[in-house]
């Protein structure tokens, strides 16, 4: 297991949509945003100023961590959880990168595939409502996790996510437009096409994440779920609208895999 020692230092979680960002003061989490992936010449403008103590906050435009103060100082760590080599390659010249790998976290039982964000979520999930645990992680894919109270992996299910979902359609279709989906549960008969395809998307990865919690349950009757990723607050609308007994039970996050982070701090 690593120790991360960490005044000021960056974490960085790169997905397949998006970066997503925090900034930790010890293991204080200050401020969490997320961004697109970046173009190599940003990422080497930021690595050249990290690497002098500065921040760069302004190539951050509209995000949290322009609204904190903190300091130039030392090289700045950080630390990088990745689920898209080709993007970590971006970063690997800094000579302060730590890459968080999976033979460094103190779960269990997991496999030399499982995603690193699948991971980490799924420790921090634990470390903050104690194990057996399950995650959902509704990303690019959805994503469920389960760690029993051994910390040692159960296993887990990867499915398309929400977007990608209605995008495959698009893609792969003459006649079905781009659509989006939206806050609420569409009605299930639908009589046009946008309607349609919102239902088809919303009823069967509903009764697909109603499914795998009922099961992950009737194995381990106690434990905590905890939803994350881009999709946590739609998936979670959901749920409320049709299993509201379920939805009670489930607790939104967006920061489970700065948690898992943060349970590797010095300061922790
Ligand atoms: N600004 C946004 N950009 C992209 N996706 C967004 C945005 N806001 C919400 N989403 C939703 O979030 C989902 C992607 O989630 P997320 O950003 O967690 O994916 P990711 O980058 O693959 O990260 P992870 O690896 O954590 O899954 C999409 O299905 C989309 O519906
Ligand atoms: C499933 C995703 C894409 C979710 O981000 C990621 O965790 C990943 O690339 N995982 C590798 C395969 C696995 O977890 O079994
Ligand atoms: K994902």
């Amino acid at each position: 297991m690593i120790i991360v020692n960490c005044d000021n230092c960056l974490g960085l979680m790169i997905g397949n949509s998006r970066l997503h960002w925090a900034l930790f003061t010890g293991a204080t989490l200050e401020a969490a945003w997320d961004t697109d992936h970046l173009p190599a010449l940003v990422v080497e403008q930021l690595i050249q100023s990290w690497q002098a103590g500065e921040w760069k906050t302004e190539l951050f435009p509209d995000t949290q961590i322009n609204a904190i103060q903190i300091p130039n100082s030392t090289p700045i760590p950080l630390y990088v959880a990745s689920v898209v080599p080709v993007q970590t390659q971006l970063w690997q010249t800094y000579p302060y990168i730590n890459v968080i790998t999976l033979d460094q976290l103190p779960l269990h039982g997991l496999y030399p595939t499982l995603g690193i964000d699948r991971a980490l979520a799924v420790l921090g999930a634990g470390e903050n409502l104690g194990f057996p645990v399950l995650v959902i992680d509704g990303g690019t894919a959805l994503t469920f996790t389960g760690v029993d109270a051994q910390k040692r992996l159960v296993g887990g299910a990867i499915l398309p996510g929400l977007r990608l979902q209605i995008q495959s359609l698009t893609d792969r279709t003459a006649a079905l437009p781009k659509i989006e989906l939206y806050s609420e549960m569409p009605p299930r008969w639908a009589l046009n096409t946008v309607e349609a395809i919102q239902s088809g998307v919303s009823y069967t990865v509903l009764a697909g994440v109603k499914d795998f919690i009922e099961s992950w349950w009737q194995e381990f009757p106690e434990s905590k779920i905890a939803i994350t990723g881009g999709d946590r607050t739609l998936l979670l609308v959901y749920l409320q609208a049709k299993f509201p007994n379920i939805a009670a039970k489930v607790i939104a996050d967006p920061h489970l895999i700065f948690w898992g982070m943060q349970s590797l701090t010095i300061n922790n």
